[in-house]
């Protein structure tokens, strides 16, 4: 199985970078093709990945053609790309449907959203496949999605609200923790802001790991934590305040900035 990646950005460096670190593919197995050269050059002095000299060169070298770049260079790429019917095209893209796909590619066609924590081998990717895509392709897809990380069927009817929790995530809660660490200093001038950072990274992950590896629910956390008349319970009720006011409003923005984005790819389409 070879698969190609086209486009270099944030997500597609993620995945080469992933893929590579997995060991789940050799690199020869792995072909890339991004519009700036340099970026395909610096993941092959790094990894030994293939570099082609075009997208169509990805299209007649690989099994598995990620499309990795914004939603909309989506289809007008695909659009450029003589692509055999035979072949599994695979779009990274927010607001890129299945249908959008197959009005582009008549061959197998799925839709991922993966998520930058993938790099560190842990995280959700979500995806969806086309009824075209072969047991063998889904197989292979599925591999390499459980490689990086946790591969999640979604139908798309919840996969927009599912991208938020999966692949917005990391930056969401990088930008809570930048909030917490800020609140912190602005309480007390005297913590430095580096080591409030580093002290609430650390008690992320020690969090992550103790929820997973106890398999405790959220509640479970909460009630060990915070002690009866403790002082943990006073910051829970400002929580219970403030915050599901303030996540229904991300996901009431985050909705109607995929509703904006899928009416630009259907109006790409009707071009
Ligand atoms: N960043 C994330 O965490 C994330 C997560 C899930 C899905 N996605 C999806 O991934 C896609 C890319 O997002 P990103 O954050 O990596 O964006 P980005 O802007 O960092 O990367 C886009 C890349 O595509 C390249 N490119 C554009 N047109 C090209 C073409 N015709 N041929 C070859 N290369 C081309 C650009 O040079 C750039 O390197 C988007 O569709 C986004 O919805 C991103
Ligand atoms: N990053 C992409 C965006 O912000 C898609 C989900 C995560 O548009």
């Amino acid at each position: 199985m070879r698969i190609g990646i086209i486009g270099l950005g944030s997500i597609g460096q993620m995945l080469v970078k992933a893929f590579c670190k997995s060991n789940i593919l050799s690199p020869e197995n792995v072909i890339v093709y991004n519009r700036t050269q340099e970026k395909a050059d610096i993941l092959h002095a790094a990894y030994g990945i293939g570099v082609a000299s075009s997208a169509q060169e990805i299209c007649e070298q690989a099994d598995h053609i990620f499309l990795c770049t914004k939603p909309l260079d989506i289809l007008p790429l695909l659009g450029e790309l003589t692509v055999s019917a035979e072949k599994h095209v695979i779009s990274v893209a927010a607001g890129v449907s299945i249908s959008d796909l197959e009005k582009s590619h008549t061959g197998p066609v799925s839709k991922v959203i993966p998520t930058v924590t993938s790099q560190e081998l842990h995280g959700v990717s979500l995806f969806t496949c086309s009824t075209q895509v072969s047991a063998e392709q889904r197989s292979e897809f599925v591999n390499l999605l459980s490689a990086i990380g946790t591969a999640q069927e979604v139908t798309e009817d919840v996969i927009e609200t599912a991208t938020i929790i999966s692949s917005s995530a990391p930056g969401l809660i990088a930008g809570i923790l930048e909030s917490f660490a800020e609140a912190a200093v602005r309480k007390s001038p005297q913590l430095d802001i580096d080591t409030a950072r580093s002290i609430l990274v650390e008690t992320m992950l020690g969090t992550a790991l103790l929820l997973k590896n106890e398999q405790l629910g959220f509640d479970q956390l909460i009630t060990q934590v915070a002690t009866k008349g403790g002082i943990t319970e006073e910051g829970l009720r400002v929580l219970d305040k403030t915050l599901p006011g303030g996540f229904d409003e991300l996901f009431a923005m985050t909705e109607s900035k995929h509703a904006m984005l899928k009416e630009l790819v259907q109006k790409q389409i009707a071009k």
